[in-house]
């Protein structure tokens, strides 16, 4: 990983620990369903703890420094636009036992 890399690593954790991003326990994530792919990984849709609700939980097939920045690009659009009610809401990350 070069020092670029732990730049986009470091936004992301210090979003978490300061908790302006909600850190979801992947471990309570179940009835997986796959319903998606995309550029960087494949979309699956889950239920969390007792919340009847469905999540769509985007994974990455290589979390590296062009992921790591990606995801930081999108979550600040993602901010610009969330007011509009056709835009789907960030809810947060979970961290698998096989990467982010
Ligand atoms: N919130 C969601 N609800 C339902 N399906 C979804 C959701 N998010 C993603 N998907 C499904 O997963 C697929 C991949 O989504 P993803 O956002 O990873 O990639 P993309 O935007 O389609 O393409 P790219 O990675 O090139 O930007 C989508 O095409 C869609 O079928």
């Amino acid at each position: 990983m070069s020092n670029n890399t732990n730049e986009w690593v470091n936004w992301i954790e210090e979003a978490i620990s300061k908790e302006h991003i909600k850190y979801y326990e992947y471990e309570k994530f179940y009835n997986f369903n796959e319903i998606g792919s995309g550029g960087f990984g494949i979309v699956h849709r889950a239920n969390w703890k007792n919340s009847h609700e469905y999540f769509a939980l985007k994974s990455f097939f290589n979390f590296n420094e062009t992921t790591a920045k990606e995801i930081v690009h999108e979550i600040k659009l993602q901010r610009e636009v969330d007011f509009h009610r056709n835009i789907i809401r960030f809810y947060g990350v979970a961290i698998s036992s096989c990467g982010m």
